[in-house]
């Protein structure tokens, strides 16, 4: 039997993710070896603190904190340290020697993929990042590959672990903001700073690379409206709940033509993360915890849903051993590194020609005529009602009444209802508007 070529594995980066990604590949070497057609040897991992104590018990003689030599000798490179520099110029630097690169960075690829893809494609090495949308999930490959000769029309996912956490701890135990990403900081889902999280970020940084590979067109962050979870308050998950919905942290990317759009955007796709309400029964409310899920609508292959962990060290190594496999295969086997498709050209639209439903909370006076007028208005503004409920409380020490009307739209533009909120705002019979929240599903 012939003796299988060693391939040197340099390790940048040994936390929640890159210590599981070490512990199997030092565990499971012979299945990894038998897999790829050669040897993975684990030959440093590079990190701040040589001396830290670490989640897995591992060789301390692999520990360096140079990282640049343990690049120059490696064919293949595992990119597990977050953040845009140093990873940026090491992932470069091992691409110009001719290693293949895998990585987890969202952050970075969302930022810098196209210069990354253009040195991977110079130099005819691999550049992989499936762990860096959705966790363990395969979703990278089956959209680049396995969709190809198909036309993807929207994306909806639930892409971050941490914030879907929050939510759902929020939703089933009441428990607070603050002690749900507590616990999930403990569980190794969240970013280093967790402000990528809660702010959108991250899910952000995940739906430029989900749109990007979608439409074949390059998507930066700049071109995805962003919005995460911290003004979600325990009385909107409340409010939702009472009317049958969850809140979710949703990615969407999606295709809309002129006809769908009041303002002029044209044919483009509508990229944005905000938090969004979903009727108990969509697919995507069953999805709990940490888990993530995304919903694909192709033209040929119709709905398709991946659901899986999203974040966690085990279930996002196995996804990066998966790339690793598949980078060191490319280089027994000598085949070409992988292009981008990113050969389309439609454009990116403004968040003002988003097209979607809307929960509109409001506490309104308890007179005759106040649904009417209200309606009325809607009406006026090409917003139309799908769903108008009127609940009365009466204060039991001050025995006075107050109306909290909820209303549930049709799809209408972002343009539409921003006018027809603030129109609302001006009657004389609204207290005040309560929650102005997007829905998808109904
Ligand atoms: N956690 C998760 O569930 C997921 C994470 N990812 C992505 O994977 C990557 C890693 O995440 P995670 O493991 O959680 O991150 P951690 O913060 O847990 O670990 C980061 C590691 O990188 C090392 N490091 C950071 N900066 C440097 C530097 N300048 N030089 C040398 N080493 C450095 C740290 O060293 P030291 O230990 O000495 O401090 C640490 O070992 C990120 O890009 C993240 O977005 C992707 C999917 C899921
Ligand atoms: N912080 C991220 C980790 C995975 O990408 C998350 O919570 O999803």
């Amino acid at each position: 039997m012939t003796e299988l070529r060693t391939l040197k594995v340099a390790l940048l980066g040994c936390g929640n993710v890159g210590a599981q990604v070490a512990r199997i590949l030092i565990e499971d070497a012979d299945t990894l070896a038998a897999r790829a057609g050669a040897k993975l040897q684990l030959s440093g991992i590079a990190v701040r603190n040589v001396h830290a104590q670490r989640d897995v018990d591992l060789p301390q003689e692999l520990f360096t904190t140079d990282a640049d030599t343990l690049v120059k000798d490696a064919d293949l490179v595992i990119e597990l340290m977050g953040g845009i520099e140093p990873a940026r110029t090491l992932i470069l630097s091992a691409l110009r020697n001719g290693a293949c690169v895998v990585t987890g960075n969202k952050a970075l690829v969302a930022q810098d993929g196209p210069t990354l893809h253009e040195e991977a494609d110079k130099a005819g090495v691999q550049l992989s990042y499936e762990a860096a949308v959705a966790g363990a999930i395969p979703i990278l490959r089956p959209i680049r590959d396995s969709l190809a000769g198909d036309r993807i029309t929207r994306v909806l996912g639930i892409v971050n672990g941490t914030t879907n956490f929050i939510l759902d701890q929020m939703d089933t135990t009441g428990a607070q903001f603050a002690d749900a990403l507590a616990e999930a900081q403990r569980l190794g889902y969240a970013e280093a700073d967790p402000t990528a999280d809660v702010e959108g970020h991250d899910a952000a940084a995940k739906a430029a690379i989900l749109a990007s590979l979608s439409f074949h067109t390059r998507f930066a962050l700049e071109n995805v409206h962003c919005e995460g979870i911290t003004s979600v308050t325990a009385a909107d998950i409340a409010a939702a709940k009472d009317a049958g919905f969850v809140i979710k942290l949703l990615a969407i990317a999606e295709k809309l033509n002129v006809a769908d759009t009041e303002t002029g955007g044209g044919e483009g796709v509508s990229v944005r993360v905000h938090p969004t309400l979903l009727p108990r029964e969509h697919p995507l409310a069953a999805v709990h915890g940490a888990f993530n899920a995304v919903f694909i609508e192709a033209e040929n292959a119709g709905e398709l849903m991946f659901y899986g962990q999203g974040a966690g060290g085990t279930p996002t190594a196995s996804a990066v051993l998966g790339d690793l496999v598949s980078a060191a295969r490319s280089l027994v086997l000598g085949g070409p590194g992988r292009t981008e498709t990113t050969t389309g050209q439609v454009s990116a639209l403004p968040i003002d020609a988003a097209v979607t439903s809307y929960y509109i909370g409001l506490d309104v006076a308890d007179q005759p005529g106040v649904l009417a007028r209200i309606a009325q208005l809607f009406a006026e503004h090409g917003v139309s009602i799908e769903i108008m409920r009127q609940t009365i409380h009466r204060d039991a020490e001050s025995n006075v009444e107050s109306a909290e009307l909820r209303i549930v739209t049709h799809r209408a533009s972002e343009a539409a209802l921003a006018a027809t909120v603030e129109a609302v705002k001006g009657l004389d019979v609204i207290n005040s508007v309560t929650s102005v929240l997007r829905v998808e599903g109904v």
